[in-house]
């Protein structure tokens, strides 16, 4: 047992009278027994006891008076300790050295049982000691280790000093010991902290200079990210030269090459001559010499033909005369009959070269067609005013003609600042028009480009940009799609395998789809092959918003008005949009006719309705307003759904036929299967 915990113990019992004291040590010492062997599983008891009597709170605490402190109940050692404390004083005050004494022996016979109670109490000193400031202070580590040592400098001196010498001596002894203890353990804590306040301090002085450090290098990047950038903005207007450059020498060799085809091409297939016809010059087509070797080998092998079925004749009416009035032998008829196969089997070889000098002059037509649109474009691209490779808007460098339309011309281009290949559509006012005129032209392109702008659809050719070149002319800025259109596609190959034709088909359509399931729905009114592009991985696009009308939203249900009667392909348009009486009223009924007609002529090489007729006899004869059923040829062979497919797309009642959403349903245009 420690002196301290003795002392404790001593003042405690001071406070009975003689008589009653040996028992209340005794039940004292029995309780402490009590605690220490229950202080494994008291731990915070034990820790109260301790600091409560001994270490915790300010010296105030010590001192105040506690009614329960010589209770006998089993509040454990925290009254214990504190009544202690209390004791103490009031021993200092009684000076009774007998009692004192008596308590030491006693205390001293119990010390075995004792110890478990001293060794708790250390490690509570310890825990104390480490674990300051989180008592009842509520105060720092620092502050709380303070209060404590002033808390047992306090407790000791006034109880030693005046009572008797044993006691001052043993006091005075703990007093030292305690003291050196502290302070060497003080000591011990002040050169950890030290050395941790080097180690601190060190790692301070690291982090500072890492940090110039890296302000210097941050300082010195951002100077050679600046001197970057100012070079970057040195080289840009040189690099966007070398880029132009290289784009112009590729376009100018594009184009020599395209001429040298073309004037290849011409031998072959024939060239434009001009004719003269008193003053007025005209020009005419000459055949090429391929096309004039087919033609000749055609009209060779059609007088074969003629020269063979003459001699048949001959031959038999030769035999017929020979035969006249006699039994034929049975050896000359086997001649007859043998040349007669002769004749017929030479006439069955002829039919068949025919056809295969036939197939070739188709292939040539189709390639004389071509040829003629490439000249076409030639003599529009030498004759244009954009064909000396500017740079429009500081931006999109014009390279060749891809075509000339009605009112544009469209020149693939480079864009200098996204770098990508776009279709630059140049629209140009006919110069005759009143300026109301042309300026009522620009802002109904604008207000329909605006809509093209918003459309964003992988089946639609995006608008990137607009802008003006001059007063008559602005320039539209498209995706660049670098396959054919459809129009280029059906007149090198008419008819298309059902397959290929319904995934156009379909492509279409979800173009049309998204248009109608925008808040502002739109009718394109302008779906024909011309308008269908394919991209360089064969995607269908939808271009060409010229007419599109917006479906204002408060539109009944039979449709808006269409104000542009008479624009518009005809071929393509449905019999509503050609009705006289009164206004028409259009919906996306138009794009689903437009579609099944389009359909119907990849399918069959041919439109349904005034397929050979133009736009002017279309409307005189009133095909479309009379175009009441569809009819299919018997060959090619297309599926019935296919068929019926174009029959709910071309019903002739607008009230009947479905719109885009409806036909959205249709089991043709979808690949799932149901
Ligand atoms: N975005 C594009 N990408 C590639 N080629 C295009 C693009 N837009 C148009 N073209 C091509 O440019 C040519 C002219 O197109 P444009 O739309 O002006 O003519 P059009 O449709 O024949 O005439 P119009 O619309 O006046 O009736 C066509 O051959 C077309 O295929």
């Amino acid at each position: 047992m420690s002196d301290d915990m003795l002392v404790h113990f001593s003042s405690n019992s001071s406070n009975q009278s003689d008589q009653s004291l040996p028992t209340k040590i005794a039940k004292l010492e029995a309780r402490m027994v009590g605690k220490a062997s229950s202080a494994a599983s008291q731990q915070q008891g034990w820790s109260s006891v301790s600091s409560a009597g001994k270490y915790s709170g300010p010296a105030e605490e010590l001192v105040e008076p506690c009614s329960s402190s010589d209770s006998d109940d089993d509040n454990g050692g925290e009254f214990l300790i504190q009544a202690n404390t209390r004791k103490r004083l009031k021993l200092q005050e009684d000076d009774n050295a007998d009692v004192f004494e008596r308590v030491e022996v006693v205390a001293d016979g119990r010390q075995t049982s004792l110890e478990a109670v001293e060794t708790k109490n250390n490690v509570d000193a310890n825990r104390k000691k480490s674990g300051r400031g989180r008592g009842s202070s509520g105060s720092g580590r620092g502050r709380g280790s303070k209060s404590n040592d002033q808390t047992r400098t306090q407790i000791s001196p006034p109880t030693i000093s005046s009572s008797n010498g044993q006691i001052e001596n043993k006091d005075g002894r703990l007093r030292d010991q305690f003291h050196n203890d502290n302070s060497a353990s003080l000591e011990d804590e002040n050169a950890s902290l030290r050395a941790k306040v080097a180690v601190l301090e060190e790692d301070l002085r690291k982090a500072k200079l890492e940090t110039s450090e890296h302000q210097n290098l941050r300082q010195q990047l951002e100077k050679e990210l600046k001197e970057l950038r100012d070079l970057e903005q040195q080289m840009k207007p040189k690099r966007t030269k070398i880029i132009s450059d290289l784009l112009i020498s590729v376009s100018k060799a594009e184009r020599q090459e395209a001429r040298l085809k073309v004037r290849q091409d011409s031998l072959r297939l024939g060239n434009v001559g001009v004719i003269r016809a008193g003053t007025v010059l005209s020009e005419t087509w000459e055949d090429g010499q391929a096309l004039k070797d087919l033609n000749a080998q055609l009209k060779q092998l059609l007088e074969t033909k003629e020269a063979i079925e003459r001699q048949r004749k001959l031959f038999k009416k030769k035999q017929s005369d020979k035969t006249d009035g006699i039994d034929a032998e049975a050896g000359l008829l086997e001649d007859v009959l043998i040349h007669d196969e002769i004749y017929k089997s030479r006439l069955a070889s002829i039919k068949r070269e025919e056809e295969v000098v036939l197939r070739e002059r188709d292939r040539y037509e189709l390639e004389k067609g071509r040829l003629i649109r490439e000249m076409k474009r030639i003599r529009d691209e030498d004759g244009s005013r954009f064909n000396n490779f500017q740079i429009l808007n500081h931006r999109y460098a014009l390279l060749n003609l891809l075509g000339k339309g009605g009112f544009s011309e469209v020149y693939k281009a480079f864009d200098l600042v996204d770098h990508r290949y776009v279709a630059c559509k140049l629209h140009g006012l006919n110069a005759q028009w009143s300026e109301e005129k042309k300026q009522s032209y620009i802002r109904h392109a604008i207000r329909e480009y605006n809509i093209h702008k918003t459309l964003v659809h992988r089946h639609i050719v995006r608008l990137w940009d607009i802008f003006e070149i001059d007063p008559n002319t602005f320039c539209t800025v498209l995706e660049y799609c670098s396959g054919k259109d459809l129009d280029a596609v059906l007149k090198a190959t008419p008819i298309l395998p059902e397959r290929e034709a319904r995934v156009i088909l379909v492509q279409i359509f979800q173009g049309l789809i998204y248009m109608n399931k925008r808040t502002l729905k739109i009718i394109h009114y302008d779906l024909k092959p011309g308008n269908v592009l394919f991209d360089e991985l064969g995607i269908a696009k939808v271009t060409d918003f010229g007419l599109s009308k917006i479906v204002e939203n408060d539109v009944g249900s039979q449709g808006m008005e269409l104000t542009s009667q008479g624009a518009g392909t005809y071929w393509y348009l449905p019999p509503e949009c050609f009705e006289l009486s009164k206004t028409p009223l259009i919906s996306s009924k138009v794009d689903v006719w437009s579609a099944g007609i389009l359909f119907y002529q990849m399918l069959f090489g041919r439109r349904p309705f005034g397929h050979d007729q133009t736009q002017e006899r279309i409307l005189r004869e009133d095909t479309i307003i009379k175009a009441r059923k569809v009819e299919f040829p018997p060959k090619p062979t297309v599926s019935n759904e296919a068929k019926e497919f174009i029959r709910r797309c071309l019903t002739y009642n607008q009230g009947e036929r479905p719109d885009v959403l409806t036909i959205a349903q249709d089991p043709y245009l979808t690949y799932l299967k149901k």
